[in-house]
């Protein structure tokens, strides 16, 4: 039977009702006794108080001598005072106050003489003395219930004299992968298999916020498989979670096994990703169905089983960091649910910019790359390009990180990654942020203040590169041209050319896969069809569209297609043929003004190094002869 979820719940009304079905599991406070020295994140179950005052007894806060203060009382920079070796005692930093003595002068103020010492000047009482419970005193309250340790903290229960804390136990949580596609890591990737890759990214979210997990082997999608290690689970956790299977898939029984162990709370959130979200019960122990796209998993895993989990610790659930930035492209929404949009940030002209990466659940690297999220509530249709948003942040971000972040928007090429690359082996702080969206919305952005730098290449008129389009999109403020490489472009076709493609006539009746509207490589292929008067929309796939080579060789390899364009080093990389049409420039677009930035030094520095061209000619099809140059 096929689960059709038609009605779906508010986020938050679905966790209330489920948080409300599992008072159990709240008030079930299991506790155990640690080492002090272990309980980094773990949460107190009591109040605890110092056992000794911190310092234990009165000390020298300085390397010196002891002294009697009143003694010390007329010495002064022109009336010297001399002590004899009974007044005064040698002492290190920490040394016991010794009885009778109640000031330290510190052994630069000090002259050493050879049956005494000479001061200068006197001291008050108490000086440079560390009192007996300046920091804590016996029997403070050091931390209340449930107070979740830190590093520091762990340290002031040791010097208290506390070296056992009482904790409340870990909860232990089930992570069951499930499906009959899902195989392990170590088995060989065929076609319809998939890599069980959430568990890692679980087992670890769970791991930061003091949770244990119990990783359970992959069970199949089968009901009797899955109620059997659900029944194992019960045994050996407190909260079990199950991966994918959630939706209305022929094969997704989560909650028909749910409904027939125990209770569904909520099946279906108005929020995406995550959507098919399960919330319920077995017996006594909470059920949550995690969506198997890592995306949609990593969010209800976020805002649901951990979130639960804390309150249960009584740990209070930070709130995001929200950060102000204007959109660099629109964002439509539904209206039928709220969206959690994945977001990169970058600083354009000392302005926060956030660009919107990619939308599908499955897009677990934009995840990965993404700061933050912009949430998109139900009922707004979404944002324009320019509206200033908030981007609640995964984690805060370190200032010179985004300072250091260069934002590139634009072509694309292999040598963006080498760059990278080179950066971080380097040493530097500065690192691409690059989105790819064809040379010409490069100039765009970079003209409306997107982005500060837009590699491109363009090919003009009288056969130089990107001077038309600067001509045509700057036409009040002056940019340079950095040279990053010259490369040669050409057909991509399957290894061994069995279709024996020579010249672009040849393409004629084939099938293509071209690269998107405004990418230089499709500009390029586009004159050269002019060239040769041929009617472009001939050719069968040519509104198919990728957004780099490494893609459109990517199509050829699998044979989606017979041919397609791109620049040599993808061809090689990708082990095709190759078939040269034309050499070009490929180079970044930077406004003058931005050219004396430090990270586009770094980008320069980098250019013109032998190590950057002795990787460029490993990679082959690649000219660095004017590498680093800047052209104004
Ligand atoms: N007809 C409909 N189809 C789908 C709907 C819908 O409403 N109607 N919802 C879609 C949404 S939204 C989501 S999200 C997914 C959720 O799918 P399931 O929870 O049923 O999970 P699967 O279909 O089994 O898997 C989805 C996807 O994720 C991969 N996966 C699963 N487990 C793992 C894992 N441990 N590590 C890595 N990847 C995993 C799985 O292979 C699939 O590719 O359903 C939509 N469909
Ligand atoms: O709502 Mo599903 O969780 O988008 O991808």
């Amino acid at each position: 039977m096929r689960n059709i979820y038609l009605d779906t719940q508010e986020l938050e009304k679905a966790l209330k009702i489920f948080q409300e079905n599992i008072l159990k599991f709240f008030y079930k406070l299991e506790s155990e006794t640690i080492s002090s020295k272990d309980a980094f994140g773990r949460v107190s179950r009591n109040a605890i108080y110092a056992k000794y005052s911190s310092p234990a007894y009165h000390s020298s806060a300085m390397d010196g001598v002891m002294v009697k203060s009143e003694m010390t009382k007329y010495a002064r920079e022109n009336r010297p005072l001399f002590l004899k070796n009974e007044d005064f005692i040698f002492c290190n930093t920490g040394s016991a106050l010794v009885k009778g003595y109640d000031a330290v002068i510190m052994i630069e103020d000090v002259k050493i003489e050879k049956d005494g010492i000479t001061i200068m000047k006197a001291v008050n009482p108490w000086e440079n003395i560390r009192i007996q419970g300046e920091d804590v005193v016996e029997k403070d309250l050091l931390f209340t219930s449930f107070h979740k340790f830190s590093s520091v903290d762990l340290s002031v229960l040791i010097a208290s004299g506390i070296t056992e804390v009482e904790v409340l136990k870990k909860v232990k949580l089930a992570i069951i992968p499930s499906g009959n596609e899902i195989i392990g890591e170590e088995d060989e990737l065929k076609i319809g298999k998939i890599i069980e890759s959430n568990s890692a990214m679980l087992i670890s979210m769970a791991r930061e916020n003091g949770i244990d997990t119990l990783l359970y082997p992959i069970v199949k999608d089968n009901k009797d498989d899955i109620k059997t290690v659900l029944e194992k689970a019960l045994n050996e956790c407190d909260f079990i979670t199950l991966i994918a299977g959630t939706s209305a898939g022929s094969k997704d029984y989560a909650r028909e096994v749910l409904e027939e162990m125990g209770e569904v709370y909520a099946h279906g959130l108005s929020i995406k990703p995550g959507k098919p979200a399960i919330l319920g019960k077995i017996g006594e122990t909470p059920f949550v169905g995690l969506p198997g796209y890592p995306v949609s998993a990593h969010i209800i895993f976020d805002k649901i089983v951990i979130s639960t989990i804390l309150k249960k610790m009584r740990v209070n659930i930070e709130d995001k960091l929200i950060l102000k930035a204007k959109l660099t492209r629109p964002i439509i929404s539904s209206l039928k649910n709220r969206e959690y949009i994945r977001i990169k940030i970058g600083i354009v002209d000392g302005k926060l910019i956030a660009t919107p990466l990619d939308r599908k659940a499955g897009s677990l690297y934009s995840l990965s790359e993404s700061d933050g999220y912009v949430i998109i509530d139900r009922n707004i249709e979404g944002y324009n390009r320019g509206d200033v948003v908030n981007v609640s942040l995964h984690r805060p971000i370190p200032k010179n990180v985004l300072e250091n972040r260069i934002v590139s928007i634009g072509s694309h090429d292999i040598v963006l990654d080498v760059i990278n690359d080179l950066l971080a082996i380097e040493n530097k702080n500065t690192r691409l942020s690059s989105s790819h969206v064809g040379s010409l919305s490069g100039f765009k952005a970079l003209s409306e203040g997107d982005s500060l730098i837009a590699p491109s290449h363009l090919l003009d008129k009288n056969g130089t590169y990107n001077n038309d389009a600067i001509k045509l999109f700057f036409k009040n403020e002056k940019v340079g041209k950095i040279n990053v490489v010259g490369r040669r472009q050409g057909i991509y076709v399957e290894k061994g050319n069995p279709l024996g493609i020579k010249t672009i006539e040849d393409l004629l009746d084939k099938t293509m896969i071209n690269r998107q509207r405004g990418a230089g490589t499709r500009l390029l292929f586009d004159y050269l069809l002019d060239k040769k008067n041929i009617d472009k929309y001939k050719i069968k796939g040519y509104d198919n569209e990728v957004t780099t080579h490494l893609s459109a060789a990517l199509a050829v390899k699998n044979r989606d297609c017979d041919f397609s364009i791109g620049v040599e080093s993808a061809a090689i990389k990708m082990d095709i043929d190759f078939i040269y049409l034309k050499d070009e420039e490929y180079q970044f677009i930077v406004k003058e003004k931005n050219l004396k930035l430090n990270s586009i030094k770094d980008i320069i520095e980098i250019l013109k190094s032998k190590k950057f061209k002795d990787t460029m000619e490993k990679l082959g099809g690649y000219n660095t002869d004017k590498s680093g140059s800047i052209i104004i």
